[in-house]
């Protein structure tokens, strides 16, 4: 991990606090940043853009340290001044100055010389953007291109590490798609190690390398992306991140018993749990059989359909399971989505993770 020009810089942050008063925000946060891009995932106000000021120097903090590339830049006697850090900081919006053009903004922090417009040329094209725009004015450009010319600027000087904070949050949904994967593509093109501070869980798991749940000034779990949403640490990981029905249940050995029947289990437990179940894992089928009660055995266990959120490619559905108070979440195919009202059976198919509860409740 060394901070040579144009070589990225991992972060290390250990027991890192910052309180303002009486509110603490950070409270004994470690994070270990390698290669590649972490997305830092939590709701907001839970202290995201704090450790990213922290990081780049914007703040001091009242405890732990930060590591970057292979030097303590706090925490370890004098701080090192933000523009000493090899930070490239990529703020939520409204970053370009109003006044240079795009060529100006993206000159902003390089040196003067001859290097300096060869240099915007190779920026620009590395976060795809035309050379043709630079000679515009910020207001002429789309909210995505503006976010890229501000990538450009961060990635300019060559910073062994770049902070993104919430840089899509202002896009309608379509250009964050898009502008997302353009600037992640950039920041591996450009070698850097980048940080990228989000709310949205789609935009952490598709982007990034690894994701950092956080909440309440604390990080819950730091996995890749696939480990996060199909093993996630805790319930409380398991409810932020994608949905998810959680639901009581017994377990004995590799199955547990619950209102969706009898289940089978990614790992071992026994005792009361709490079993969450994926939409995805939730098949919808027919109700072949009349009457009420409720049926549990290979069409699965019935259930009244309450409503449903159709999203073109697919929908999301939510039924409550019959004589029960369980309301089941599933996604199901777009063609045919039952309508609410109807009654419905429910099988869950594959296995499902299961948390131990500490006793009968
Ligand atoms: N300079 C400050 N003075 C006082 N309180 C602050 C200051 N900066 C942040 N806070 C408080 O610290 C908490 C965390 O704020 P922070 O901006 O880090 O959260 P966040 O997770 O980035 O939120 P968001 O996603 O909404 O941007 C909030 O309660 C906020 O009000």
């Amino acid at each position: 991990m060394t901070a040579g020009p144009g070589r990225a810089a991992g972060l290390r942050v250990q027991g890192l606090r910052k309180s303002f008063g009486d509110t603490v925000v950070l409270d004994g946060v470690d994070l270990d940043v390698p290669d590649g891009i972490t997305a830092v995932l939590g709701a907001s106000g839970c202290g995201k853009t704090t450790l990213l000021r922290l990081v780049a120097g914007f703040l001091e903090p009242d405890g732990g340290t930060i590591t970057i590339g292979d030097r303590m830049v706090a925490g370890g006697g004098r701080p090192v001044p933000a523009r000493r850090r090899r930070v490239g900081y990529v703020p939520q919006e409204g970053a370009l100055f109003p006044h240079l053009d795009v060529s100006a903004n993206v000159a902003f922090g390089l040196a003067r010389g001859e290097r300096r417009s060869a240099r915007v040329r190779e920026v620009l094209d590395l976060v795809e953007l035309p050379s043709s725009v630079a000679h515009r004015q910020p207001h002429e450009l789309s909210g995505g291109q503006q976010q890229r010319v501000a990538l450009a600027r961060a990635l300019a000087p060559q910073p062994g590490l770049v902070l993104l904070d919430e840089p899509f949050s202002s896009l309608d949904a379509g250009l964050r798609e898009d502008t997302g994967r353009a600037v992640a593509r950039a920041l591996r093109a450009s070698g850097s190690t980048a940080v990228l501070v989000t709310h949205d869980q789609g935009e952490a798991l598709s982007l990034a390398d690894q994701v950092a749940v956080m909440a309440a000034g604390r990080f819950l779990q730091i996995s890749p992306p696939g480990e996060i949403y199909l093993r996630p640490a805790s319930p409380e990981v398991a409810a932020f991140v994608g949905h998810a029905t959680q639901l009581r249940g017994t377990a004995g050995g590799r199955t547990a018993r619950c209102d969706l029947g009898e289940l089978g289990l990614l790992a071992d437990a026994s005792g009361p749990v709490l079993i969450v179940v994926r939409p995805e894992q939730v098949n919808v089928i027919p109700d072949r059989s009349s009457g009420a009660g409720g049926a549990d055995g290979a069409d699965g266990v019935r259930a009244e359909v309450l409503d449903v959120s159709y999203f073109g490619h697919d929908a999301t559905l939510r039924a409550r399971i019959h004589d029960r108070d369980t309301v089941v979440i599933s996604r199901v195919p777009a063609g045919g989505v039952p309508a609410p009202g109807t009654s419905v059976c429910l099988r869950v198919s594959g296995e499902v993770l299961a948390f131990p509860l500490e006793g009968p409740r």
